[in-house]
Parts: C-alpha cells; structure tokens; sequence
C-alpha cells in the first residue's frame, strides 16, 4: 500500500538536483581534487549507462533503421582540412573584456544577460508577477546590474528589449559592440561597459608528430571526417545514392565560458549522420511519406524577425509543402528527431525546433533548424539539422583534386551546346611563361555566365582582362590569338555532380542532462517526510533496468537472490542488489533517485515458493509471480511492448503493508 503523494508541477530547483546528479554519482566536475577545470566533466557509473543506453537507441533509431553507414573517424585533424573546410578563419564567438577586472564575456550571452536583468527590474518595478525561472536565474547568476534594479523602463524600450532577445543570435560583433554601446549595458560584477567584441576560435589547437611542423586541432565536429571519406563510402554503397553516413564520437570546443553543467562544457560527445543527396529534383525523400503526418511545434524565421517567439504546431508535410521548411529531407529528419526524442522520455510539451536567422548559421548552412529543449536555464539546443549544401565536398575537392562526386551513367546520353574556351596552347605556355597555369586555369574555371561576358569583351576589344591570383597586378590581358571563345556542341554520358548533404547533428550531454530534468519529480510521504525525488525514465533508457532487494539478511535468501540475479543475467536486464541494512522502503527511494524503473523483493514468501514481487517505480504498485514469470514481464516492459498496465492485468497484484517511506 503506497503511502506516497506525488509532487509534480513544482518548479525544478536546480542546485538540488546538480547536487543529487553529483552524489549519485551521475557526472562529477573533472579534476576536482585539483579544484577542477570549467566546463570538463567526468560521467559516474550511472551516467555512463544512461549515456550508452540514448546512444543505443539512437544507432537503433537512425543507423539501423536507415542503413546508415557508420564511421569512427580521428580526434586530430591536420590544420589544412580545417582551414579548408573554413573553421580555421570562422569557428568563432564574439568575446569581450571588462577592462576593470579582466572578466571575459561572451558577448551575445552578455548582452542577453543584462537586458534580461534590466526587463525583470522593471516587471519588480511594475509590480508584475515574475516567473520563477527568472527568478532563480537572478538568484543563481546574481545578475542584478548596479543601479538598475527595480527600474521601470519606457514602453517602446521594452519592446526594444523583446525584440533584441528574440533575435539575439542573429548579430555580429559589431551589430553586438552597438548594442552595448547604445544601451550601455555594463558588466554586474564591476559596474562597467566591456571592450568591443572580438572574435575568439573555438578550437583547440595542437601540433602533430614531435618535430611540431604539423599543426592541428582537435576536431570541433565529427563531420569533417565523413566528407573526406566521402568517396570510399559511395563505393562501399556500390556507388547507390542517396546514402548517409554517421559517427558517434568525442568533439572539442575552447567555449568562451562554459556554464550550466553539462550543457555547455569543452568536451562533448556528438552523434552525427552526413546524409548525402542529388541536389536535383528538390531533395525529395522517398520515406517523407511516412512522417509527414507528424506535427512538430516550430518557430521560424520570420517571426523571430518580427521579435515574437509565438510557436505554431504544423504537420512536417505542409511545412514542407509551404516552403517553411526547404525540402522533404531536411523535413524528414526533422520528424525523425522528434521521434527519437520522444521514445527517449523527453517531455513533448518541451520540444520545438527553431529555424536559424540569416547570420546566426553556420559558414556551411543554406537552411537550419534546431530542435531546442526547454530546461530550468530555458531554451537549449539539443539537436542541429542544418543543410550545408554542396559547401564541405566541393571545397575538399578543389583543395585536393580527390573526386568528391558522383558520376552517374546518363540512360541517353545528352547534347549540350555551351561557351566553350579553347586556347592556343603552342603560343600561350611561351606568352604567359610561369603564369601560364594560372591563367588557363581561371578561363577554364569561368562559368556560362562569365564566358559570355568574356566572348563580348574579346570580340569588341580584341582582348580579354581578367583577374587571376598568383600573377603580377593580379590581372592578365589574353588577346584573340590566344584565346577563342565559341559556342560548341558535346555529348554527355555521365553527369557528374556534387551531393548536397543534410546533417542532423546530436550533442548528446544536452540531451541526456535534459532528459533527466523531463523525468525528474519528488514524492512526499504522508507523514510529511522529507520529499524523495524520482527520475523516471523510461525502461529502455534507465542506466539500472532492475533492483535485488532481500528482504532479510538472513543466509536461507542468498542462494534466492543468487538466482534471481542468474536469471535478469541470462535475459541479458542489468541489476543491481541492494542487501544493506536499510528499510526496503529507503532501499526503493535510493533506486527511484538513479530512475531504476523495477524492483524485485525476495522476502519470505519466496523461500516457500520462489515467487518474487515485482514494483513499479513510478505507481509503487507490486505485482507478484514466479520468477520465470517476472522476468519475462521486465524483458516485455524493457523492450517497450508492453506497459505496467499490461503486466498488472496479467499478474496478481501484490498489496503490502511495508510503507514506502519511513
Ligand atoms: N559546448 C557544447 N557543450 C555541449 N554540447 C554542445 C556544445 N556545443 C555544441 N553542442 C552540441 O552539438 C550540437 C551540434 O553543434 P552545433 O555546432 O550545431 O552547436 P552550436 O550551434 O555551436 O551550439 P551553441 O550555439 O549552443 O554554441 C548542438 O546541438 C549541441 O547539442
């Protein structure tokens, strides 16, 4: 008989459940003892479990179910890919400096920061009711800016405000230096306006081999390492498109100032999928149909834009079909996401994906949305689902010459008639001498459009300028005798293309740390006990599927116990057993803090007959049946296919008089 009330509702009090996840041993700060590095954390045993059971669901989820072709690529990543693919001059943040203290800043986070401060103060001075995550924000941050509590601020102002933070991530550093300087936003802690911003790479860099003349860094993102395996991965596919690639692995980033535990640390697991399309014919999907029922709550540009965060909840296939969101494949992973996170246990009413502004995408993206989760610190996000175009293979390919294309036989062949460039190879190599290369190569690499130009220029000047690094003024003058440029028919066989590529992109610390605020409650004893808190995740994802507790420490219940164990073993469901002197009723409290969705007792019943019982986290409620029985019942609750329900209309239940908590 549960003797327990259950307090959902309340507001989460996040220092108490970081100081649970750190005691139990969830995640703990790295080099503690040496008083720790900021934004490193190691993972305890059930964090580490918790972990690998979210990336076996996702491998489930999206690698199997996808045919996805897995990859476990390098950690170090030579400087060379890196500037090429653009993270070298743009994986960047915009940091500032309090001249006073030194405190560094990241500067759009301080901007936030502050015009949040200065929006509560002024609902204080309004005497408007202030949400309690605000509130504890406050608190927590000890954001009140000198001179500027309780200040109520003009009308237009606060839309000013409301605006700004709607769009936040869309400005530069310069767009966020005239923000600080137009509303002289100053650091709480000194009272003063920071230096402008400037940006700072995230990267860590490193040098490679022990002569240091190869320089490195430690990747920032899996992805590099799918695209440079690009090629070696389409013929494994025996050449089929479209395809996707994934990997699961470690990522690093300098973060300017990591903050809120696990959500924004300079360690990072990452799960990734490349999925690579034929940009012709619209990045159709040939499994949209499936999903394009399932109705996701976005919040796109526009209307971020217009400073509103309104939310509309529409089936992925009119989002598509609206042009909201750009394509079918983009518009199926974002429906594959949701999924996922829903059968992980996060809390639906918690999801939205949010369409990225103009600026606020990364170098590489043409389109991108995030799938954001709400938590105690408000919106994170969880899941990147970018488009990044033709941009990784074709600048790969240019640097390097690798062919990072799909060649496909043409069923009939086509003829095409186009500007064709031909040069008077005998007469140019001694006209141009060493610049020769260059230039040929920059009239090669024009496009239909610049020919066309170009063949005007040559035909009323007799002579073409044209720009080509590398050569003295940068410039070349290449007269008629050197050059023709002429209509021309060809055959085609083969067309020949670059893949556009849709990445949805997993950090797997935000999601796991959000899913455990999704599940997080507290129970109350009757008697008015101190509450007991209870992660409740779903089977599938709980670190410790089962607890083993004897009901006595007698020695006639260790052969039981032995065997209940040998059992959940061979069925291949982690337990754990708990034979401590503590009441049983501490004993479940303990489990229901690590989210151990089942309990079995071995009590002295089982010593007549070798049934067991069997608790429900979450309801309590016991059933009871021979062990065989019992087991399969958690294998069938584990594995999803059935629920509580279903095995408490099966099995008898089990009424007990042991209180819940004492
Ligand atoms: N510092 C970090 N700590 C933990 N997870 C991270 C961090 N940076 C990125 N991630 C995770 O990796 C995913 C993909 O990375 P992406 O480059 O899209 O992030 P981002 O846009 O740089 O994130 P943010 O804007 O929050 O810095 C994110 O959705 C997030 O889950």
């Amino acid at each position: 008989m549960s003797t327990t009330t259950d307090i959902k509702g309340q507001p989460l009090d996040r220092a108490f459940l970081d100081g649970l996840l750190r005691r139990r041993l969830f995640y703990t700060p790295s080099f503690e003892i040496y008083n720790g590095v900021s934004g490193l954390y190691d993972y305890g045993p059930p964090g580490c479990a918790l972990q690998a059971n979210i990336i076996d669901l996702w491998r489930k989820h999206f690698i199997l179910e996808e045919d996805m072709l897995e990859v476990d690529c390098t950690v170090l990543t030579p400087h060379e890919v890196l500037k090429t693919s653009g993270h070298v001059d743009k994986f960047a943040d915009w940091m500032c400096k309090d001249p006073k203290n030194g405190d560094i800043l990241r500067a759009d986070h301080f901007v936030e920061d502050v015009l949040e401060t200065r929006l509560r103060g002024d609902k204080e001075a309004r005497g408007e009711k202030i949400e309690e995550k605000e509130e504890s924000d406050a608190k927590k941050k000890k954001k009140k800016t000198k001179g500027q509590e309780a200040i109520k601020l003009d009308d237009e102002v606060v839309k000013e405000y409301e605006s700004i933070l709607a769009q936040i991530d869309n400005y530069n550093g310069e767009q966020l230096g005239e923000l600080i300087k137009k509303y002289d936003l100053r650091n709480p802690a000194t009272g003063v306006q920071p230096t402008p911003p400037v940006a700072f790479n995230l990267m860590f860099q490193t040098s490679i081999g022990p002569s240091s003349n190869l320089p490195g860094y430690l990747r920032p993102e899996t992805a590099q390492g799918q695209f440079l395996n690009f090629h070696k991965l389409l013929e494994f596919n025996t050449g089929q498109m479209p395809f996707a690639s994934a990997s699961i692995g470690k990522s690093y980033r300098n973060e300017i100032s990591p903050r809120a535990g696990l959500l924004r640390v300079r360690e990072f697991l990452m799960a990734e999928i490349e999925h690579f399309v034929d940009p012709e014919g619209h990045k159709k999907h040939h499994r949209f149909g499936e999903v394009e029922d399932i109705e996701l709550v976005l919040l796109d540009r526009e209307t971020q834009l217009s400073g509103q965060t309104t939310l509309r909840k529409i089936a992925i296939g009119k989002a598509v079909k609206d042009g909201l969101v750009d394509n079918e494949t983009l518009g199926y992973f974002l429906a594959r996401i949701h999924l996922f996170l829903k059968k992980l246990g996060i809390d639906q009413s918690k999801v939205r994906f949010r369409q990225h502004m103009a600026n606020e995408m990364a170098h590489y993206a043409t389109d991108c949305w995030d799938a954001e989760l709400l938590t105690s610190t408000g919106w994170v996000e969880c899941v990147g689902c970018a488009d990044r175009s033709a941009y990784d293979l074709s600048v790969h390919a240019k640097k390097t010459g690798a062919p990072l294309v799909v060649r496909e036989r043409l069923e009939t062949p086509k003829v095409i008639e186009e500007l064709q460039v031909e040069i008077e190879k005998k007469k140019f190599g001694p006209a141009f001498k060493k610049d020769a290369r260059a230039i040929e190569t920059a009239l090669l690499d024009t496009t239909q459009e610049q020919r066309e130009k170009l063949a005007k220029e040559l035909e009323e000047n007799g002579k073409v300028i044209l720009d080509v690094a590398g050569v003295a003024d940068g410039k070349a003058e290449v007269g008629k005798d050197l050059l023709k440029i002429e209509f021309r028919k060809r055959t085609e066989n083969v067309r020949e293309y670059t893949p556009n590529v849709i990445e949805p992109s997993f950090g797997i610390g935000r999601i796991l740390y959000s899913l455990i605020e999704h599940v997080y409650w507290s129970r109350a004893s009757d008697g008015g006990d101190e509450a007991r808190s209870v992660l409740s995740f779903p089977p599938a994802v709980a670190p410790t599927k089962v607890l083993v507790v004897p009901l006595s420490a007698k020695e006639e219940f260790r052969p039981l116990v032995r065997q209940v164990l040998q059992k959940l073993r061979a069925a291949g469901i982690s337990s754990r057993v708990d034979d401590s002197s503590a009441s049983i009723g501490k004993r479940y409290a303990r489990n229901d803090e690590l989210g151990t969705p089942f309990g079995i007792t071995v009590d002295f019943q089982t010593i007549k007959d070798g049934s067991v019982t069997l608790r429900d986290r979450d309801s309590t409620r016991q059933v009871r049946a021979d062990m065989d029985k019992i087991v399969s019942a958690i294998q069938t609750l584990v594995s999803d296919s059935k629920t509580w329900q279903d095995v408490e209309s099966e099995l008898p239940k089990f009424e007990t008089q042991e209180l819940e908590i004492r």
